[in-house]
């Protein structure tokens, strides 16, 4: 487990990569556990913008990852800001650049998520409010588990995987990598998502899903 940035936890300063909605939530999940934000990063969104997120006021401004790169990889933490929306891979890039160059990332977990103490997260997880997370699920690399979906005992869910608001994950699900579950879509146990699969918001899934198949 690599819970870097928790409930409980205050550690290294963090640098979130971008500005838009997802980061807005992150930050404000870290702002409430007094964590300190060294700056965000966006190419595309002067600060002094009058529509810029209230919650990210205030909040130092870098234009480029090359303005990341000035960090030496073990001074700071990253916070992957950048939401996962279906077949859209800039999240998984950034990731992996970052990572390819030595740096961390963070996971943010909500003090209002519930989470198994014999669940197992892994690096740059984020949990947000409402979730649950039961005893033996594996939760991969960089997944997001949004507000308040469930993902119930020995769900296994692989790299970059997107569990949308609501969504329910009955028991032993495995989820491939990069699968996105849709907002309240329920899975019903011991079914099997292919890697990079859809699944529409609200569908219900009782069968197994190929990888890459959209299900509405
Ligand atoms: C904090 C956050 O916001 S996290 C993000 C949460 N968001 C979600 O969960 C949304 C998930 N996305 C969806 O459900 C999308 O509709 C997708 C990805 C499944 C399909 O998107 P697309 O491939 O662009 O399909 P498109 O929008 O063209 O719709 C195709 C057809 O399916 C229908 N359809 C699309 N989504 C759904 C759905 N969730 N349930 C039922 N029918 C749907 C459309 O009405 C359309 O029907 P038509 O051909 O009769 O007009």
């Amino acid at each position: 487990m690599s819970s870097l940035v928790s409930s409980n936890k205050r550690t290294a300063d963090v640098i979130v990569l971008g500005a838009g909605g997802h980061t807005s939530v992150l930050v404000d999940m870290l702002r409430q556990q007094d964590q300190t934000i060294t700056g965000l990063v966006s190419a595309d969104l002067a600060l002094e913008d009058n529509e810029l997120r209230s919650v990210l006021e205030d909040l130092p401004q870098y234009f480029s990852d090359d303005d990341v790169l000035a960090f030496p990889a073990d001074s700071v933490c990253l916070v992957n800001g950048i939401g996962a929306i279906p077949k859209r891979l800039t999240r998984i890039k950034l990731f992996n650049n970052f990572k390819a160059q030595g740096y961390r990332f963070a996971s943010v977990i909500s003090q209002q998520a519930i989470i198994s103490p014999f669940a197992s997260l892994g690096e740059g997880v984020q949990v947000m409010p409402g979730a649950i997370i039961q005893a033996g699920a594996i939760i991969g690399d960089n997944c997001i588990i949004n507000t308040g979906a469930i993902v119930e005992h020995d769900s296994v869910i692989d790299a970059h995987s997107h569990i949308a608001p609501r969504a329910t994950l009955c028991g032993q699900v495995h989820v491939g990598q990069g699968a996105f579950i849709g907002a309240n879509a329920v899975v019903i146990q011991n079914i099997n998502i292919g890697r990079e699969a859809v699944i529409a918001a609200g569908a219900r899934v009782h069968k197994h899903v190929q990888a890459g198949e959209t299900v509405i």
